[in-house]
């Protein structure tokens, strides 16, 4: 078959420095990746150490680690293709880019990311029972990274020449600029799907998300190895980030109205950001905890979880009132909050916690990834990294939100911003 010709959307404004950015990223990124999980299992563990701390290339490979990753992902595809859990009909919506028109299509998806949570828990159970050495994820850990960034690249390449079979209106709008570089980053295809498996939202959810929690159970384990028993530090970014994924896999259907979903095309950014950055940059703290254990007094430690505690209920509160108010704003739980109209049809919440700042939820998330560097102590900087990148990322992706709606709401959005004049942290930001 031969493949589309696609009108380019040469006006698309360049988001992430354009083609150079795109150039540079997918080279710098996975660099980053192995630079600081070798650094983190380093003595010093110092980022600012020059010369840099290098793992030596030998380190790099392990076919034992090919075959986890295969494995892995083989594993959570069979998972997400049971016929079990919600069904829910998703509204999909095609935009034809140079037509003003929307078009739907209704797909069946199963939302069953909690069961596949739990079916994984207990076949680690069983795993650990058998006597299977889960702290040797720790030795493996650099060429399980290689591995997984390797899937990342193949798995775009795959997506960048399949979107040349997609109809034009399947395309995304910022990925399609005729620029291979620029649209091989940002992604061609907005929902690649083969048959009923959707790409994109299975890489979002599924291996990656889960298997940042069973890298840091495998730093548990290493460290009961090496210590007899975890430490609180280590109990308490293990409990925090199984809490953070369990609520992303147990409220799945909300992640299909996030811009990853809705807006971004699937490609390099994506697929490495879900396949390789989230596993192992998330839980850099469990792993720098093996090499560098910390003491936690029970103040700290009550002082550390209610912080999280805290952070967690913004979080969720937030994102909860809003996905409600989307599905149905009579529900009562949100009928009486204050609201402004726009020409779209849609509302936008100006009272409650969308009235105390522009994104409430991702202060909640800032508290909570505060929380859990805590334990790791004060002393290094590598166990903070998370909180960083995590502080510029929230604060992009704001930017490019608050453009999204400014061109989706117009007038209404900058009565918003007027009435809601903080974007996440209230007096400063
Ligand atoms: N851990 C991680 O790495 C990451 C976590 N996250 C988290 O994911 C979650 C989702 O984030 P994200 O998708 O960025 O954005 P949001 O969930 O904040 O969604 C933004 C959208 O919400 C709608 N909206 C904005 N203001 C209002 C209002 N006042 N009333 C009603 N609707 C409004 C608009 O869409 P519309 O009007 O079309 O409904 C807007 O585009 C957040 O909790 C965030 O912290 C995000 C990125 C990375
Ligand atoms: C540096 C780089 C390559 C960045 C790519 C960004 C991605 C890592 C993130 C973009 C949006 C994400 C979301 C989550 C994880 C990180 C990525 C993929 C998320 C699944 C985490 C859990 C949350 O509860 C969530 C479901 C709301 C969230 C959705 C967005």
């Amino acid at each position: 078959m031969k493949p589309n010709k696609h009108k380019a959307t040469h006006s698309a404004e360049k988001e992430f420095g354009g083609a150079l950015g795109a150039t540079c990223i997918p080279v710098f990124l996975p660099l980053t990746v192995l630079y600081l999980l070798s650094v983190c299992r380093s003595p010093a563990a110092s980022v600012l150490q020059w010369p840099p701390h290098l793992p030596p290339a030998a380190q790099l490979w392990d076919p034992l680690a090919a075959v986890l990753v295969v494995g892995w992902i083989t594993l959570q595809s069979f998972l997400y293709l049971l016929p079990i859990g919600k069904v829910r009909y998703v509204l999909y919506m095609y935009m034809f880019i140079f037509v003003d028109m929307i078009v739907t299509r209704i797909l069946h998806l199963y939302f069953l990311g909690f069961h596949a949570l739990s079916i994984t828990a207990v076949l680690l159970i069983v795993c650990l029972w058998l006597g299977m050495p889960l702290g040797y994820l720790f030795e493996l850990i650099l060429p399980l990274a290689v591995c997984a960034i390797g899937v990342s690249y193949l798995l775009s390449m795959y997506l960048y020449i399949r979107s040349f079979w997609a109809p034009q209106h399947a395309l995304s709008l910022g990925g399609n600029t005729g620029n291979p570089l620029y649209d091989f980053f940002m992604g061609r295809e907005l929902n690649p799907r083969i048959g009923d498996f959707d790409l994109k939202y299975f890489c979002e959810l599924r291996p990656g998300l889960i298997g940042w929690v069973v890298i840091n159970l495998g730093m548990l384990m290493k460290e009961v190895e090496l210590r007899g028993s975890p430490s609180l530090a280590m109990q308490l970014v293990n409990g925090f980030q199984l809490l953070y994924v369990t609520d992303a896999l147990w409220n799945e259907e909300a992640v299909l109205t996030t811009m990853d979903i809705v807006h971004d095309g699937f490609g390099f950014m994506l697929a490495f950001g879900d396949l390789a950055w989230v596993p192992f940059t998330y839980g850099l703290q469990a792993m720098f905890l093996v090499v560098h254990p910390q003491s936690l007094s029970t103040l700290g430690a009550a002082g550390i979880i209610l912080l999280n505690g805290i952070g967690y209920y913004i979080f969720r509160k937030s994102n909860s009132q809003k996905n409600q108010f989307r599905r149905d704003p009579t529900h009562k739980s949100v009928a009486h909050l204050e609201t402004i109209a726009t020409a779209t049809g849609k509302c936008l919440l100006v009272s409650g916690w969308w009235g105390f700042v522009r994104h409430p939820n991702y202060l909640g998330d800032l508290l909570m990834a505060l929380a859990w560097s805590l334990p790791c102590g004060m002393s290094h900087i590598l166990p903070y990294f998370y909180v960083i990148y995590f502080t510029i990322l929230l604060i992009h992706r704001e930017a490019r939100d608050e453009k999204h709606c400014r061109a989706k709401y117009g007038l209404a959005w900058d009565t918003y911003c007027r009435r809601v004049p903080y974007r996440i942290l209230p007096y400063i930001y």
